[in-house]
Order: C-alpha cells, then sequence, then structure tokens
C-alpha cells in the first residue's frame, strides 16, 4: 500500500520522479522514460517550464497549429490555435475562407471593466454600515494610491466601490463591490492586491470607529477577491452576407439558411443542447486562449455564467434573416490580457503574440470572440448539412492509424480508400487488418 509522502515539494526533481516510480510505477523504468523524452535539452528553457507551476516533472505537448484567412476588421490573420482534438483548426480555417469572401468578420468591443468583491459580515443597523462605508470611501481609495499609481497612469486603475446589501442571498451577508479598468493586463493580480488592501483599510478603520465600538458589531471581512464574472468586460462578433450567397454543395442558400438559424433557435431554447453548442464555441475561443497564454479556467467560467445570466443556460451565438440578409453573431465576456501572467514568458505565446501582430487586450478579445464564432459557423454548418461525423472523423483518421502503429504505406493506403468511404473507428481497423493479411 502507498503511504503518504512528507516534504515532496523539497524533493529534487530526480528525487521526485524515483519515489512516483516505487510509489505508483513498479519501478518501471519505461514509464519514468517517457518522462524524460520530453525534457528539453534547452537547460534554460526546462528551467523556466520547470518555475511556471510547482512539482514539475516533464513538460506536457498539445499541439500548436495555424488557421491562416481570418478577416477581421478588414485586416487578415492568422489565428494560432493550441488543442488536443481533431477537426477544430480545419474547422477553423474553412470557416475564414468561407467568411474571406464575404466581407470577413466585423467585432467590437463592447466594455472593458472588470470587478472584484470584498465579501462581508455584519450583524448590525444597516444604517450605521451604510453611514460609514460613505465615511471611509475616500479612505479605501486613497490606501490603493501606490499599488495603482503605474496603472492609473496607464488609463486604468479602479473605478468605483459601492456597498452593496446582499442580504436577500444570504443572512447579515454584504459586499464591497469594486469595478477596475486594467488596460492590457488580464488584471487578477492586481485587483487582488488592491482588493487585499481595500479590505484591511476597511477592517482598520471599522475597529476604531464609534458607532460600531458602541454596538459591540463590527462588519467582518470574510474574503476578498475578483469575481471571473465579467459581464461588464464584453465583446461581440459578427458575419452576413446574402442568403443566396450560402448556397452549399447540395442545398440552396434559403434552405441553408433557414436551417441554420432554426438550430441556432433550439440552442437557444434546449440547455442541452446549448452546452454541446457552446463546447463548439469553445474549441475555438480556448485554442486562441491557449496559445496566448491566457487563463483558460477563468475565460470558461465566466462565459458559461454569462450563457445562463438570463435564468437559463443558453446559447451564445445568435442567427436571424432579414430581408433576406443572414446574419450570425456572438456576444461574450472575455478578460484578457497581453501583458503580465505568462504572455512574455512562455517563448510559444511570445510567438504566437507575434503572430497576431501584438495586439492589445481589447484586440485579443475581439480575435477570440472571431475565433468562438467561426467554430460555431463550421460545427453547425456540419450538423445541417453533412452531419459532424464526415468531416471530423476524416481528421480523426490519423490518430485511429497513429493507434494502430500503421506504416507510413499503410497510411497512404487507407488515407485513399477513405477518400470515398465512411470513417468510423471499426471499418479503419477493419481495413488496415485486410491490408496486414494481404
Ligand atoms: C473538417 C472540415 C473542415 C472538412 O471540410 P471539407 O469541406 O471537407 O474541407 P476541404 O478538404 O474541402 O477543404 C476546405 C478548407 O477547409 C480547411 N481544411 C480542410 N481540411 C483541412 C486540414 N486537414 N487541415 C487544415 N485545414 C483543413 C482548409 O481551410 C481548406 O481550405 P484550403 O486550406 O485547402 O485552402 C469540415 O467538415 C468542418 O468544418 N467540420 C466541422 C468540424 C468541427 O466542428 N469539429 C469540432 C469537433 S466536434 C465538436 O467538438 C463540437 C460540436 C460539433 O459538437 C459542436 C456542436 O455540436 O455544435
Ligand atoms: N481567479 C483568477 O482568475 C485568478 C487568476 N490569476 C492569474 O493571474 C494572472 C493575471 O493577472 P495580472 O494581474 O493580469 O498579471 P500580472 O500579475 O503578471 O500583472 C500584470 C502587470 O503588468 C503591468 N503592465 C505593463 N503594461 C501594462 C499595460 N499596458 N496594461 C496593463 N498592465 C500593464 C501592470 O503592472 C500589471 O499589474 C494570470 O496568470 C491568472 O492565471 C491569479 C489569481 C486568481
Amino acid at each position: 500500500m502507498v503511504k503518504p509522502v512528507s516534504g515532496f515539494s523539497k524533493k529534487t526533481k530526480a528525487e521526485k520522479i524515483e519515489w512516483l516510480s516505487e510509489a505508483y510505477l513498479d519501478n518501471d523504468p519505461s514509464a519514468t522514460l517517457v518522462l524524460k523524452k520530453y525534457w528539453n535539452s534547452d537547460t534554460a528553457l526546462q528551467k523556466l517550464h520547470d518555475d511556471f507551476i510547482e512539482n514539475t516533472l516533464s513538460n506536457y505537448y498539445l499541439p500548436f497549429g495555424i488557421a491562416p484567412n481570418f478577416l477581421i476588421n478588414d485586416r487578415l490573420y492568422a489565428l494560432p490555435m493550441v488543442l488536443e482534438e481533431s477537426s477544430v483548426v480545419a474547422a477553423a480555417s474553412n470557416a475564414a475562407k468561407f467568411w474571406l469572401s464575404r466581407g470577413g468578420f466585423k467585432a467590437e468591443v463592447i466594455a472593458t471593466h472588470k470587478n472584484g468583491q470584498v465579501h462581508l459580515n455584519y450583524k448590525g443597523a444597516v444604517k450605521d454600515l451604510t453611514s460609514f462605508f460613505a465615511e471611509v470611501k475616500p479612505k479605501l481609495i486613497e490606501s490603493i494610491s501606490e499599488i495603482q499609481r503605474n496603472m492609473v497612469k496607464r488609463g486604468g486603475g479602479l473605478i468605483d466601490i459601492t456597498l452593496v446589501n446582499a442580504t436577500e442571498k444570504l443572512e447579515h451577508y454584504f459586499q464591497l463591490h469594486c469595478t477596475f479598468e486594467t488596460k492590457d493586463a488580464m488584471g487578477a493580480n492586481f485587483i487582488n492586491t488592491c482588493l487585499e488592501q481595500i479590505a484591511h483599510t476597511f477592517k482598520t478603520e471599522a475597529a476604531g470607529h464609534d458607532t460600531f465600538k458602541a454596538e459591540n458589531t463590527f462588519p467582518e471581512v470574510v474574503l476578498s477577491i475578483l469575481s471571473n464574472y465579467t459581464p461588464e468586460c464584453l465583446v461581440k462578433a459578427e458575419v452576413s452576407c446574402k442568403v443566396s450567397e450560402l448556397k452549399q454543395k447540395q442545398i440552396d442558400g434559403k434552405t441553408f439558411a433557414e436551417k441554420f438559424v432554426r438550430a441556432i433557435d433550439i440552442a437557444k431554447a434546449e440547455p442541452r443542447r446549448a452546452v454541446t453548442h457552446n463546447k463548439g464555441i469553445m474549441n475555438g475561443v480556448d485554442a486562441v486562449i491557449l496559445a496566448t497564454g491566457n487563463d483558460f479556467r477563468a475565460v470558461e467560467a465566466g462565459v458559461h455564467a454569462y450563457a445562463s445570466k438570463d435564468g437559463q443556460y443558453t446559447s451564445l451565438t445568435s442567427a436571424t434573416i432579414e430581408h433576406d440578409t443572414f446574419k450570425f453573431s456572438i456576444e461574450i465576456p472575455l478578460a484578457l490580457g497581453t501583458v503580465g501572467g505568462l504572455t512574455s514568458l512562455h517563448p510559444l505565446v511570445a510567438f504566437a503574440l507575434q503572430v497576431l501582430q501584438k495586439p492589445s487586450a481589447k484586440e485579443l478579445m475581439e480575435i477570440c470572440a472571431v475565433a468562438g464564432l467561426a467554430q460555431n459557423f463550421a460545427a453547425v454548418r456540419s450538423l445541417v448539412t453533412t452531419g459532424i461525423q464526415e468531416g471530423h472523423m476524416k481528421m480523426h483518421l490519423m490518430n485511429i492509424l497513429n493507434q494502430l502503429q500503421t506504416t507510413s504505406e499503410e497510411k497512404e493506403q487507407t488515407v485513399n480508400h477513405f477518400k470515398t468511404h465512411a470513417v468510423s473507428h471499426s471499418a479503419v481497423v477493419e481495413f488496415v487488418n485486410t491490408l496486414r493479411t494481404q
């Protein structure tokens, strides 16, 4: 039976691997060899990666791909995409190519405010807390002046603090709701540092306040943290064209447009469909988020909360046909950074940002929203015409062939065969087996 380990974090990388091998891998040398295969021969680069997280043993590769031909606000981009799923980059590229000849994508940042809260517990009279807050607010703002000096110089910083009475949600629960502008930074660390200082000043001032002392009831700081729900940090992207321009191989433009709009309306109405529909959108968004070193957990949490903002989880995209014009759009909250975090540390992130022509955070918001819209267009287009499996399995074929450890000759013969046959896992296995018994 494996015993708990103490002081694991203090061990060297080699000692950690040795412990792991003994505890969980039966000292199998081939198991640990795979970790070593993924070490980078450039020791400085390896050290950089080791330091990104804690207890690092190796690197975990994901493919870095490019989807070209994205015309966004009349500028042509090639989108860097990092993810593990086949057919996503092909789908993005396909949608980009389709819209390139139809005016491209229009994207616009609606707002860029982020927020965070100091969460309070207070059992006294509401009017006492309200008047204390009005009195102490200038001191709260003053107390972060040093922290936010440079951010203010850039045109950002704290925008406002309001006291929120949240006792209808939870007994004795109040918040200091703080709004920030963080310019090209995602802002999590900046906001958290500000919030913790605001909380500290609030607590100190409250402890010395006569009203609270007289009642012996003080507001208590429970915790201070930014919110990853950022509905005031919002971006919109859109494509449009004449319905007749949507003509597909076996289906005319009008029929396609109507079926497409119906598919989006179904995702609007039915949460079970909406979740998969939005997963398809996030195929594109997350891939660019990862390539540019942004925090995909933060983005995912915020986007899905936004999809539920009206009380039911729904589609993040909308489609309409008005006067013979098809319009397809997305609106999502995206708190992104093009400075800070990993953005200048990870060489491939720096490379991705260079490919994107060193965008501002606002431009990156527009690019990511477009990646989501394009991905959704490609997926829904397949869903309402050929079905998803035809294109997806065509791209997944190489994964199956690699699983079967096929030779390059077997690969070539199989790819040729499946140009005219439907790909499924069992059909590929059967075909490869036939080749091998010939
Ligand atoms: C897969 C395609 C693109 C094939 O589409 P196709 O029409 O057979 O492609 P094609 O061979 O005619 O090529 C046309 C263009 O597609 C792109 N393309 C085509 N092949 C490649 C490739 N190998 N590598 C890179 N790009 C490729 C590329 O832009 C190419 O232009 P070119 O480069 O030749 O000038 C199409 O069927 C498609 O878009 N399918 C949708 C796939 C998809 O959405 N995958 C996501 C995974 S499924 C999922 O997770 C989400 C989902 C579907 O459940 C969401 C939902 O339910 O809403
Ligand atoms: N709940 C969450 O989402 C949390 C996320 N994080 C992590 O925090 C990191 C992001 O925090 P940040 O504060 O953005 O990063 P950061 O701590 O690296 O700070 C970025 C700094 O860059 C400087 N800067 C230089 N040029 C700037 C410009 N043009 N605009 C704005 N700032 C500029 C500012 O001093 C800014 O504070 C991510 O790695 C994220 O994963 C951390 C805690 C919680």
